[in-house]
């Protein structure tokens, strides 16, 4: 199919930020008018210079004899700009003399799949391949991630795409973006990979359960898409295994997310699926982020199976399979789950920093210096099994509960997803967990003209000493991120976010009163730095 004409293929004269569009190994930026103080920065122009830098990148990368023309696919999630950024990008890839192959509707972890996939029908499997995609954020946003076969790009590869798009955009002719207009038009094509896909997904439980047909029949199982573009998997995955999905619910794609924001780390978003399978009275629900590369799930009796209890359900399937191996977590992950992995699991947990890259790539260093690890997974339900191309896939990671259910049915346990429950029987959990995300001013006089990041990093600094010299703490002996800390029979984090100008702060406690007493150690620490807004903290100490 052709990529539609652009309704601004001009050169432009405007001034743009490549770097600003960088989010860690992403690029996101804003890409529909109409919010106020978001002016849109995600243009077509600068989305087409964005993939035509992607596929220059791309041929330094293949260095392939000059016969074979480098094909590269390109996918989306629902969002009201997918349609307009997808022929953005196609134009970029088509005019830099690729071949253009469009999915449409997709799942990240599809894409990555399309570098893998051997079948010349489907044009696969491909060079290289783009997903547009801001995962959970606003409507109004949106931006790519990028994939060969050798994983997804990691930030210094962002970062020189986004120094050659910056080149690339202030030499664009009328000429040459006609010129790239008319190669999209003639060479795109549209394939159906999400059948491929999807038919993976269900051969895999297959194979887990023996080649029984329909090995979920009469499991009721329920699927919250959150309108993002998760919806496949009731009809494509689930109701071809035999499962029943009807109560599923948010299926349609829908960019403006009017149901709820989706994101199984989001409490609406959680409430929702939990309500679901309660009126159902489902056997489990699952539910996916916009773009599927996330997800969580909740047992028949509405327990949320997400966070530390995702991580800890993962981890007890992996470690049957694997015994001893090191499960890799994000930063946030609580003391609990070490007790749950280590004591009764008999794994090693290693817990490492914040971001999701951060932790597959910390998975694949381990295995690399000899330490055997199956799972990298974090709090925000990106979860990457070394079995799955270390790929963050959560329909695969929902693939490994639906194994799990399928094989207590076929030896002879029945309904609901209590052998799931089980398996996380024994997780200690805190009678308080708070996050809250305290902002420093950037305009600040007290940076002194420095950056955010190095105020935040003195800052870290003075409550690592105060932590040190106070003896109702303990300082965390291993460590990576930020400083954490044990005390009143619980632990918090301080830390700087990986993207924003924000202090997260995790607070863990078995009581009120002990998570304040957290709270208030961290308060008085944080007080000689004044661009730092405390007031969330300030009232949480105040009121709980
Ligand atoms: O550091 P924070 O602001 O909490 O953000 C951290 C999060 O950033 C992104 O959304 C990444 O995709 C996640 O993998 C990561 O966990």
């Amino acid at each position: 199919m052709a990529a539609a004409p652009s309704t601004t293929a001009s050169p432009s004269t405007e001034k743009v930020d490549f770097l600003k569009l960088q989010n860690g190994s992403d690029i996101r930026g804003v890409a529909v008018a109409g919010v106020e103080g978001e002016p849109v920065n995600l243009t077509e122009p600068v989305t087409e210079a964005i993939a035509a830098a992607f596929a220059a990148w791309l041929l330094d990368k293949k260095k392939l004899d000059s016969s074979k023309r480098l094909r590269v696919s390109i996918g989306h999630d629902s969002r009201v700009s997918a349609q307009k950024l997808q022929d953005a990008v196609s134009r970029g890839i088509a005019g830099a003399g690729l071949d253009v192959v469009q999915y449409g509707l997709a799942s990240t972890p599809a894409m990555f799949n399309s570098t893998i996939t051997e079948d010349d029908n489907f044009s696969c499997p491909v060079d290289g391949s783009i997903m547009i995609t801001a995962s959970h954020l606003p409507y109004n946003r949106n931006g790519f991630k990028f994939f060969t076969n050798a994983g997804g790009l990691g930030k210094a590869d962002i970062k020189d795409i986004l120094e050659r798009a910056a080149n690339i955009y202030v030499n664009f002719t009328v000429e040459s973006m006609k010129d790239a207009e008319r190669k999209a038009a003639s060479s795109v094509k549209r394939v159906d990979y999400m059948d491929i896909y999807t038919s993976d997904l269900v051969a895999a439980v297959h194979k887990a359960t023996g080649n029984i047909e329909k090995p979920l029949d009469g499991f009721h199982i329920v699927v919250d898409a959150g309108n993002g573009a998760g919806g496949f998997f009731a009809a494509k995955v689930l109701e071809p295994l035999g499962a029943i999905t009807t109560g599923s619910q948010f299926l349609e794609p829908d960019g403006l997310f009017p149901n709820h924001i989706p994101n199984p780390e989001d409490k609406a978003a959680m409430k929702a699926i939990t309500q679901a399978v309660l009126d159902n009275k489902a056997d489990l629900g699952i539910i996916f982020d916009t773009d599927v590369d996330r997800s969580a799930a909740v047992d028949s009796t509405g327990r949320e199976l997400n966070r530390n209890r995702l991580i800890a359900l993962m981890s007890a399937i992996v470690l049957e399979e694997h015994p001893g191996t090191t499960i890799v977590t994000d930063s946030v992950t609580s003391d609990g789950l070490t007790a749950f992995i280590e004591g009764k699991l008999g794994g090693k947990h290693h817990r490492f920093k914040r971001g999701y890259k951060n932790v597959i790539d910390e998975a694949i260093r381990l295995n690399s210096v000899g330490e055997e690890s199956h799972l990298a997974i974090e709090t925000s339900g990106h979860g990457a099994l070394k079995e799955n191309h270390w790929l963050d896939d959560g329909a695969y990671l929902m693939v490994k509960l639906l194994n799990k259910l399928a094989s207590a049915r076929a030896s002879g346990v029945t309904g609901d997803s209590k052998v799931l429950t089980e398996l996380v029987e024994g997780l200690e959990e805190p009678a308080v967990a708070v996050e809250l995300r305290l902002k420093i001013d950037q305009s600040h006089p007290d940076l002194k003209g420095g950056s955010f990041r190095e105020y935040g990093e003195a800052l870290l600094k003075h409550l690592e000493n105060i932590t040190e010299s106070d003896p109702k703490l303990q300082k965390a002996p291993v460590n990576y991120e930020g400083v954490r800390a044990s005390g009143y029979g619980g632990w918090f984090l301080l830390r700087l976010s990986l993207h924003d100008p924000v202090l997260p702060l995790n607070i863990e406690a078995p009581s009120d009163e002990d998570a304040v007493k957290l709270g208030l150690a961290v308060l008085a620490a944080v007080d000689e730095f004044p661009a730092l807004d405390t007031s969330a903290l300030g009232k949480y100490v105040r009121v709980s």
